[in-house]
């Protein structure tokens, strides 16, 4: 399969490597907006760039009707617009805030405890996410999805809050360390004891792994895609 790098950094290096193992061919790395020429005819787009260009980043590709997968986080303000475009060009898009499958695997933990703790007021509830200096974005896009995750199961929260909090809104805790590649933690906590659930990703190689697998199940398909649906979770 071709593929062209939208976001040729951190994350755009590890990807053509696992690409390039898996026998796939990288025919575009780009650190600018994609256009039909610089993206040279790919199969599919994998775009890991910076929060304030990935939409018009996504846009272009899905206009020139090449299937995305984006893990750049920070933007989802627009992602309805975008789902809209993709639709219209009749061609695909995958957002993921985690490629990783151990985070997938997470995502699904964390709904079935939120179900658990639906109606047990001891608990207060928690999330924190510890990455490297470099971040732009706060909260991490993978906390976001865990707190949706809450919401979606635990009618006492409706959104959340970069702080600790007391009342419905759930408190996110972003802590910038190092060069730590990515924790995520749930904390249930009462007076008198405490549940945490924790992912904890010890170097990017799953997170460029899952685009790779993304990338495999998306091209030659139509729609709107989750994890959920690479993954069979
Ligand atoms: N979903 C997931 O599983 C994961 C998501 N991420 C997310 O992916 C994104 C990228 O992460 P990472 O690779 O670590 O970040 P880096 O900062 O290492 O890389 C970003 C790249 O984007 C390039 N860039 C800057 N402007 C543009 C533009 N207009 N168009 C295209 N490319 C551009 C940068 O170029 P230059 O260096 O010249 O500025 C750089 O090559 C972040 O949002 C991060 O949160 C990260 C890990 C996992
Ligand atoms: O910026 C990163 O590095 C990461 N970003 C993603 C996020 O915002 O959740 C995924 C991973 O945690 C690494």
């Amino acid at each position: 399969m071709k593929i062209a790098l939208v976001g040729y950094g951190k994350m755009g290096k590890i990807i053509e490597e696992i690409s390039q193992k898996r026998g796939h061919e990288i025919v575009a790395r780009l650190k600018e907006t994609p256009t039909a020429e610089n993206l040279n005819n790919p199969d599919v787009v994998i775009e890991f760039s910076v929060p304030e260009a990935a939409f018009s980043n996504i846009k272009a590709c899905l206009e020139n009707k090449i299937p995305v997968i984006c893990g750049t986080t920070g933007w989802l303000g627009k992602r309805e617009e975008i789902d809209r475009i993709a639709n219209e060009n009749e061609t695909a898009f995958l957002y993921g805030s985690n490629f990783s499958l151990g985070v997938n695997l997470f995502f699904a933990l964390n709904e079935k405890l939120a179900d658990l703790m639906k109606n047990v007021d001891e608990y207060n509830c928690q999330l924190e996410e510890i990455h490297h200096i470099h971040k732009k974005d706060a909260p991490s896009g993978t906390a976001i999805s865990i707190a949706e995750g809450i919401f979606k199961n635990n009618p006492k929260f409706d959104a959340w809050k970069l702080e600790e909090t007391k009342d419905n809104q759930l408190g996110i805790f972003a802590i910038r360390e190092d060069e730590v590649p990515g924790t995520h933690s749930v904390f249930y906590r009462s007076e008198v004891d405490e549940i945490e659930i924790k992912h904890t990703a010890f170097n990017r190689n799953g997170f460029a792994h899952g685009a790779v697998v993304a990338a495999e199940f998306i091209k030659d398909k139509q729609g709107i895609f989750t994890m959920n649906d690479v993954l069979g979770l």
